[in-house]
């Protein structure tokens, strides 16, 4: 691919560019002494990094910045100012997200903060993720304790939320995945492993932890929901007005399967499964969802495929058996997530093994799951054992976790619902803070997901390397955008993730450029970004 560069293409350092950009430097400043007040180890380095850079500005200018900066959101109103909402905010900003690894400020937790210094008395939101999030109780009480231990504070008030029902993706949604989080596919290569199993009891299990869940069945040719839950309605209504279908409901739920479409099983072909699939799925007024679990159909062919084109996936988890042979078609499975870019959470080894005379028996051998995990990266192994009861369970219409949320099974899917509450939680912090705008800068900052590269493109560049129809002929190959058809000046309005894959930038004329990963890490970078460097 060859890349559009300046006719003379000289290599900007980044300190030349920053010098060149008004208050780029003194954002560095600014941002070195933000890093350097909440987390005191960086606090040398930066400042080294302000004295090389050279710019003056006082101590209580930089302060007020942190409070302001720092709360990212939060909205203080303080009787006296800025004081003593950012010893709050400072207080705070000791309370780490183990998962981010970054402070609950800096990931923007803290919203609506009030402080009334006259009567001791502080109030406000952490937003947290997800409702599902396992350690909220630990954040709320970190929270009530370190603004309490502030000399001045009498009562705190911490009330805990949770963001709004929101994709991470752009582009064109079916109006019915316009409201859901994160749509987790569960996933085996082969039929009979117990993958309707593992989606249904993850499902209720990230419901039980405070989420807002729906179920998916996508098995046209066998749906199994109908027979592992029961709800009261069991045929699927439509709304003729809006030609939307509602999903029927089963402890508080939501359940869409071909099974409650009054059909049976369908006789029917590829093409006609995938249109089947996606008017289901896409038409259902899901509402507001924290997880959609989706029960995929068995295999790696066009209806699998389709589907996930369709649907703009979070993550996947693999279900499979501790058999060599099953090895082989799972690692079909994982491959063909890996092209589409999806990130496979965990894998469940189902099936793994029985207790009996004191005794455990593995009738299937061992080690395929793990096998699956190092050979593929994937960093979660679940064993579930056989055990009578979960069958049982599944074909009386209440899931496990729902009859005995107590039991061995049931505390492997609260590790596994843990899993995949953290991997989504990361996947979207990855995601969206991937490609974004640094306007004091006025570069694009690009931290590829999963990697530790991080680098800087000069904006102009970025929208001159566009390689739509629009900008290259998709015949000849010939370059239609033309170098000063672009204004060096130019800076995006919108990034948005695309998929896990891409980023969508909307320029102020209007042009919306889909910009892959790969196609970003190979375009001219601006040199010499300033790193923070650990004293
Ligand atoms: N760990 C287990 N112990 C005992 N029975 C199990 C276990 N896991 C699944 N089963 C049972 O095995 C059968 C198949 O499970 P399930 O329907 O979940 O598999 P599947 O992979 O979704 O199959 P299909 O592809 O046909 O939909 C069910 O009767 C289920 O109750």
């Amino acid at each position: 691919m060859t890349l559009l560069q300046a006719p003379s293409s000289p290599t900007l350092t980044f300190h030349q560019y920053c010098t060149s950009q008004p208050k780029a430097g003194l954002y560095v400043a600014e941002k070195s002494f933000l890093q350097s007040t909440l987390s005191g180890s960086c606090f040398l380095s930066s400042q080294r990094q302000v004295k090389a850079l050279n710019f003056s500005y006082t101590c209580s200018r930089l302060s007020s910045f942190t409070a302001k900066a720092a709360s990212n959101g939060a909205c203080a109103s303080s009787v006296s100012g800025q004081t003593a909402e950012s010893e709050v905010l400072k207080a705070l900003s000791q309370i780490i997200d183990p998962d981010f690894g970054t402070d609950i400020v800096s990931c923007g937790f803290v919203k609506d903060l009030l402080v009334d210094e006259n009567l001791g008395e502080v109030s406000f939101q952490l937003e947290l993720t997800t409702p599902a999030c396992p350690i909220k109780d630990m954040f709320e009480q970190k929270a009530n304790e370190v603004v309490a231990e502030l000399p001045w504070v009498k009562k705190v008030n911490v009330t805990m939320s949770a963001q709004p029902a929101k994709p991470i993706y752009a582009g064109q949604l079916p109006a019915g995945l316009q409201t859901i989080s994160n749509i987790i596919a569960v996933s085996s290569c082969k039929g009979g492993v117990g993958k309707s199993t593992v989606a249904v009891n993850l499902a209720y299990t990230l419901a039980d932890m405070g989420a807002r869940v729906g179920i998916f069945d996508a098995d046209v040719y066998g749906p199994s929901l109908p027979t592992m839950v029961s709800p009261e309605n069991r045929i699927l209504e439509m709304n003729a007005e809006k030609r939307t279908i509602i999903p029927t409901e089963y402890m508080g739920v939501k359940l869409v399967s071909f099974g409650f479409a009054g059909q049976g099983r369908a006789i029917m072909r590829g093409p006609m499964v995938s249109g089947v699939i996606n008017q289901l799925l896409t038409t259902t007024e899901w509402g507001e969802l924290d997880y959609l679990v989706i029960d995929m159909p068995p295999g790696t062919g066009d209806i699998q495929l389709t589907l996930c084109q369709v649907v703009p996936l979070t993550a996947a988890v693999i279900v499979t058996t501790p058999q060599k042979l099953a090895f082989i078609d799972v690692a079909k499975g994982v491959r063909m997530f890996s092209k589409l870019k999806v990130p496979c959470v965990a894998v469940v080894e189902n099936m793994c093994h029985f207790d009996a005379d004191g005794k455990r028996y593995y009738p299937f051998g061992r080690g395929s799951g793990s096998q699956v995990v190092q050979q593929f990266g994937i960093p979660h192994l679940f064993d579930l054992p056989i055990q009578p009861a979960l069958s049982a369970s599944g074909d009386s219409g209440m899931p496990e976790v729902v009859a005995d949320p107590q039991g061995e099974v049931s505390r492997t899917f609260q590790e596994l619902g843990v899993c995949v509450v953290q991997q989504c939680a990361k996947i979207r912090q990855q995601v969206s803070t991937a490609v974004s705008y640094d306007r004091s800068f006025k570069a694009i900052k690009v931290k590829v997901p999963d990697s530790d590269e991080e680098f800087y493109l000069h904006p102009a560049t970025v929208r001159r390397n566009d390689r739509s129809a629009q900008s290259v002929d998709e015949w000849s190959g010939e370059q239609k955008l033309q170098y000063s058809d672009i204004p060096d000046d130019i800076e995006p309005e919108e990034i948005r993730p695309l998929g896990n894959y891409a980023v969508e930038i909307t320029w102020p004329d209007g042009f919306s450029q889909i910009a892959p990963y790969d196609q970003l890490q190979m375009m001219e970078r601006l040199v010499e970004v300033p790193q923070l460097t650990p004293a």
